[in-house]
């Protein structure tokens, strides 16, 4: 298994995990006590960052470290973890790390009512002018009638994003008897009655909203959703709070709305350019800033630092994968269980590879019996690991699908029903110009990977170390020309696996050998009488 890349396979030394933003000490110790050695380094420029994440396994972050494609390639090949303690992976280069076959986790709720409760606050604070109010009170000015504020009860929110910080927000609100609108694609009128929300357009939000939040990630989709154009469709008056991130507004438009007057107010937990120690919009009449601090109680510090050192931990010791973005989960109870048929799989696929060579456009994953009763994402990743690694060296199982699609490889995945001659069956078919290869494996005692069939022919063989693949003639004399041809090449033979199509058809054999097979012996090999094929292969 070595070199799969699932968390807790294939470590041997020591783990270690890098903490580079400021985050509760309960992270550390749960690393610490679970044998993960950990430092921890804040403030780290990116320079400083690349310079030493080449010595760990695992890097867990907040919102200050940006984690981009070069750090990434300063810490392969074993960085494999990126954890992020909090929601927005929009400091993290996702697609760099997928293609690099580095993980992604963050922690979606730990954080969420706090976040949620913050943008409450915010909307108090816009609502009765408090910041400034507290500023000129104690500069013993006596202001009273400078600050007349609104009530919130029977205004309308829109929230813009209604996702898990969205729909708390909306709870809240409507605790205010506030009216509740939420513009969100992915909002389904089910979900929008349940929260007691109308579902409406962003337009329509727009021109109802006496106040908006935003809660939605920062994307290609979202940046720059409340653009000029959308500042302008606002109602007059309108009060914004933005406690996702800063990119989602034009900073600009929204200091012209202030100070129009047609923006009454704005409070801002988050800025396009981040720390935020000076921006355009500083000192304009009507903001609220707060240095994004949304995530920032005690109760969402332990939550998201307990969660992410958990979710690390597993994936680092376990191979479990939890709140990962850029592959598909795998509880650490699962892991276990998956990890046998993961090692089976990769290994069906590197057989298959080895013989077929680069060539592939389909690879097809079939899993029966018990097998079909498992979670089929890691099984075919590995399978897909497998099949790539006979031509790339960095492919593991989280990398694996994204260069499959990339080299425009179609991944098949196929449940079969009933039980067939195995209680658990692997099946792997490539495709490629010159037709379809499949081989199907078992396991031993639900742990060892045994292959069951090459290429339709029943053999059965336990696919390790160095081995060749034959394909020959079925016919007298061949396995002694075989083993003197090995035996002048100092090559021994450590088990030989045979099956045929039928007597005195097409034969396989799989050798498997204590040495190498070089380039001269695989020729002498292929010079034998009634010889078709050979591939020398190794796992
Ligand atoms: N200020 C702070 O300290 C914190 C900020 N955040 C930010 O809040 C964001 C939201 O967090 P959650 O609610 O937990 O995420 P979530 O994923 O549960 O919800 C996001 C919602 O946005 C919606 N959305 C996506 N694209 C959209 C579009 N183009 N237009 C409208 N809606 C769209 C999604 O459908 C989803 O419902 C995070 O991505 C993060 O950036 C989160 C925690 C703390
Ligand atoms: O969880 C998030 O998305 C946040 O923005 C919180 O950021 P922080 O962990 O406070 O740097």
């Amino acid at each position: 298994m070595a070199g799969l890349g699932l968390g807790g396979i294939q470590v041997t030394n020591a783990v270690k995990v890098l903490i580079s933003d400021k985050m509760d000490p309960r992270a550390a110790a749960i690393f610490r006590d679970r044998g993960i050695e950990v430092d921890e380094k804040t403030g780290l420029s990116p320079e400083e960052l690349s310079a030493i994440i080449g010595d760990y396994d695992g890097l867990a972050v907040r919102s200050s470290t940006r984690v981009s494609a070069a750090v990434m390639d300063a810490a392969l090949p074993r960085l494999k973890v990126i954890g992020r303690a909090g929601i927005g992976v929009d400091t993290i280069d996702v697609p760099a790390a997928s293609a690099r076959g580095i993980v992604v986790m963050n922690t979606p709720f730990g954080n969420s009512i706090t976040t949620a409760e913050h943008a409450i606050a915010m909307l108090f604070a816009l609502a009765r002018e408090i910041p400034q109010a507290d500023q000129s009170t104690q500069a013993g000015k006596w202001e009273k009638n400078r600050f007349m504020g609104v009530e919130l009860a029977g205004k309308t929110l829109g929230l813009i994003g209604c996702g898990n910080i969205g729909s708390i927000v909306a709870d809240r609100a409507h605790g205010l008897k506030m009216k509740v609108a939420a513009f969100d694609p992915f909002l389904s009128p089910e979900r929008a009655v349940e929260l007691g929300v109308d579902k409406v357009e962003l337009d329509e939000l727009l021109a109802r909203a006496d106040f908006i939040t935003l809660h939605t990630p920062l994307t290609d989709q979202t940046r720059g959703i409340l653009s000029r154009e959308a500042l302008a469709r606002t109602k007059k008056g309108v009060r914004i709070v933005n406690c996702a991130r800063g990119g989602l507004i034009d900073e600009e438009a929204l200091k012209d709305g202030l100070e129009t007057g047609h923006v009454a107010g704005a409070a801002l937990d988050v800025f396009a350019k981040e720390p935020a120690t000076e921006n355009p919009l500083f000192g304009t009449p009507g903001l609220i800033c707060t240095p994004h601090l949304g995530a920032s109680t005690n109760e969402a510090q332990v939550n998201v630092a307990i969660q992410v050192a958990e979710q690390m931990a597993d994936y680092l010791l376990l191979g479990g994968i939890t709140n990962a973005v850029n592959v598909p989960s795998l509880s650490a109870e699962e892991a276990p269980r998956l990890k046998p048929y993961m090692a089976l799989a990769e290994k069906l696929g590197r057989l298959v590879g080895q013989v077929v060579g680069s060539e592939v456009r389909s690879i097809d994953v079939e899993v029966e019996g018990a097998a079909a009763e498992l979670n089929i994402k890691p099984i075919t990743g590995a399978v897909l690991a497998g099949v790539m690694r006979c031509w790339s060296d960095t492919v593991n199982m989280v990398n694996a699908p994204y260069l499959a699609k990339e080299r425009g490889i179609t991944v098949r995945e196929i449940r079969n029903d009933g039980e067939g001659d195995y209680h658990t069956l692997v099946a792997v078919t490539v495709g490629t110009a010159g037709g379809k290869r499949r081989v199907e494996g078992t396991l031993f005692g639900n742990k060892a990977p045994r292959l069951v069939k090459i290429f339709g022919i029943p053999v059965e063989a336990d696919l390790s170390g160095q081995m060749a693949y034959i394909v020959n003639d079925d016919a007298p004399g061949f396995i002694g020309a075989l083993g003197t041809a090995m035996g002048r090449h100092d090559v021994n033979i450590a088990t030989f696996n045979l099956g045929r199509r039928e007597e005195g058809g097409e034969a396989v054999a799989l050798v498997a050998v204590d040495d190498p097979i070089n380039a001269q012996l695989a020729g002498e090999l292929r010079d034998l009488s009634g010889v078709r094929e050979v591939v020398p292969l190794s796992f």
